[in-house]
């Protein structure tokens, strides 16, 4: 007899029933026992005939850190867009792990069910302390006056705790958000997108405005972080992704115009023409 545990492990990702899609905001692990953790594959948006994406391809594997450059216009964020469900695309599939079809999220389930996305400006209430910003940020219920009112469990302190830590920011803890640098303000989004413990973690532009010391504190801190999450970070600065980069992205008019290591796409004479060159 065919048990359900067994159907699951047959269960190709373009046949999954809508009834059977594990709802992901309650069901973890992802599955990524075939690597990837996002398969963006075949992916077009046209925005009044004009293809911001095109048959756009592009596989993140499961604590991979990937950095995604390219010119303006390229289709860099359009694709954070796609993934994160806030456009959804004309043609192509987007799955997280094997199973779960993105396409057929909500912008609020895919972020609840483990895609964080740290935009360039921060998101952070200024008046609370970096403290309560984390504690707000554990809360599946984002209403202020319950998530401030109620008592935190032992395990959401030590979380809070080790998430202040990986940030950099123990010493900032009671003072207020308002008061902090450019830097510390990006670093405690980051914190607050950690705290929902996300498998992948968008990063759109994260050393814009930053100091020579802040962008290096924010290359150790994403670069600490991926293994035990999948990182996106989308970049201009060829600095910052030369000294974090495994594998680079270049996107070019919606498609990917080169993959593989900052040496190899930074001698790519294509990258060169239509990028590195300007
Ligand atoms: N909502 C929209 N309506 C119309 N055109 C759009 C829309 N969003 C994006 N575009 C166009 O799609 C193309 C891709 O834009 P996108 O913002 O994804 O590029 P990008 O690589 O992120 O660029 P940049 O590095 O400048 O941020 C651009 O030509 C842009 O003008």
């Amino acid at each position: 007899m065919t048990t359900l545990a067994q159907f699951r492990e047959t269960w190709r990702r373009d046949r999954v029933f809508d009834f059977m899609l594990p709802t992901p905001e309650f069901e973890r692990p992802v599955d990524t026992r075939h690597g990837p953790i996002l398969y963006v594959e075949d992916v077009s948006v046209s925005f009044d005939g004009f293809k911001a994406l095109n048959n756009l391809n592009l596989y993140i594997d499961d604590g991979e850190l990937r950095c995604i450059i390219g010119p303006n216009g390229a289709g860099k964020t359009t694709m954070m867009d796609v993934i994160t469900g806030k456009t959804r695309p004309d043609t192509g599939s987007v799955y997280f792990g094997q199973r779960i079809d993105l396409l057929k999220l909500s912008e609020h389930q895919i972020a609840r069910g483990g895609i964080g996305r740290k935009f360039q400006k921060p998101t952070i209430f200024e008046a609370l302390s970096v403290y309560e910003n984390l504690e707000l940020a554990t809360a599946a219920d984002k209403r202020v006056w319950y998530t401030l009112t109620r008592q935190l469990n032992g395990e959401q302190r030590d979380r809070i705790n080790e998430v202040l830590i990986q940030i950099g920011l123990v010493d900032k803890r009671h003072s207020n958000a308002g008061e902090l640098s450019h830097g510390q303000k990006q670093w405690l989004e980051i914190g607050m997108l950690l705290m929902q413990n996300p498998r992948v973690l968008l990063v759109d532009e994260p050393v814009a405005g930053m100091t020579g010391e802040e962008v290096e504190h924010t290359a150790n801190l994403l670069t600490s972080l991926a293994g035990k999450h999948s990182v996106i970070v989308v970049e201009h600065d060829m600095a910052f992704v030369r000294s974090i980069a495994r594998k680079v992205t270049v996107l070019h008019q919606g498609s990917v115009l080169a993959e593989g290591t900052m040496d190899q796409v930074q001698n790519d004479p294509r990258v060169i023409e239509v990028y590195l060159g300007e």
